[in-house]
């Protein structure tokens, strides 16, 4: 095993993009999703990140990469069609101490965008270490078919009990053992039907009928 599996919070952060191309649109797409602060360097932009430029969402540095751009962030992603100038901007953002993904040299990044579906806070991702990014799309593609966006109501209503039933329940093994079994089938076929109340209820009742002896 290689990778240590990490989700991170982005919110306010510093974060640099090199690059204007597809991929760095991809890149950037997401950076935004998660409220991190973009600055992008490249003399051209995808149209789609101009818009973004426009609207003032994202800090735009119309040149190439220059040696120095990169001492203040916390996160970079090196992008270009240049191998050269990704490998620069690469070697300078580590040296700064930021988290670097070289676009085209997998051996020269700090960590990897994973495949991912997104379900409000439910966050399903795949990664094949770099060894095949259609791979990763395929098998995300299989999963999203699985979970579907009733996953992420589901989630929401737990995470919204969850403190009721740490009240009642007073154990750490209690509430394992209650979460284990009430998270299951007939509460998620509810919330399929729309029916998000009687979920909750039979949640709540589920809580009601277990304690220490149960
Ligand atoms: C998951 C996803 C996330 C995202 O970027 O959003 C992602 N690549 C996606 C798609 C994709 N990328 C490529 C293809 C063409 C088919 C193929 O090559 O397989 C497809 C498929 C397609 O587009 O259909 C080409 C490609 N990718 C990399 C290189 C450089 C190299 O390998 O050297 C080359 C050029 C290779 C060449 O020159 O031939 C490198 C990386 N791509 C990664 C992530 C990281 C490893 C993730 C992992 O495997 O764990 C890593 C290492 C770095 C990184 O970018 O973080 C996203 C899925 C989008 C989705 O879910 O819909
Ligand atoms: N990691 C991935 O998921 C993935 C997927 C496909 C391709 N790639 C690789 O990513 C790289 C970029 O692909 P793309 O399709 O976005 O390319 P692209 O040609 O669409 O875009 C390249 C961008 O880099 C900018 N640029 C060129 N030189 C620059 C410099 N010195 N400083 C700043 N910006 C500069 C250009 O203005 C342009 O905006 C390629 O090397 C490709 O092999 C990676």
């Amino acid at each position: 095993m290689e990778l240590y599996p990490i989700n991170l919070k982005l919110a306010g952060r510093r974060c640099a993009v090199v690059g204007g191309g597809a991929v760095a649109a991809r890149k950037v797409m997401l950076l935004m999703a998660v409220a991190a602060e973009v600055s992008v360097f490249s003399p051209v932009l995808t149209p789609g990140l101009a818009s973004l430029v426009e609207a003032r969402r994202l800090t735009w540095v119309p040149r190439a990469y220059n040696p120095g751009d990169l001492y203040s962030f916390f996160l970079v992603f090196c992008a270009t069609d240049q191998p050269d100038a990704n490998r620069q901007a690469a070697a300078e953002a580590r040296a700064a101490g930021a988290l670097v993904n070289c676009a085209d040299a997998p051996e020269l990044s700090d960590f990897y965008v994973p495949a991912h579906i997104v379900h409000g806070d439910l966050l399903i991702t795949v990664s094949t270490g770099g060894g095949s990014p259609a791979l990763a799309r395929r098998l995300k593609e299989d999963i999203a078919a699985r979970y579907g966006p009733e996953y992420g109501h589901y989630l929401a209503l737990i995470a919204k009990l969850r403190p009721e039933i740490k009240g009642r329940l007073s154990t750490a093994k209690e509430r394992e053992k209650f979460w284990r079994e009430t998270i299951d089938h007939e509460a998620l076929n509810l919330i399929k039907s729309g029916k998000f109340s009687e979920a909750e209820e039979r949640i709540r009742h589920a809580a009601c009928c277990t304690g220490p002896e149960s």
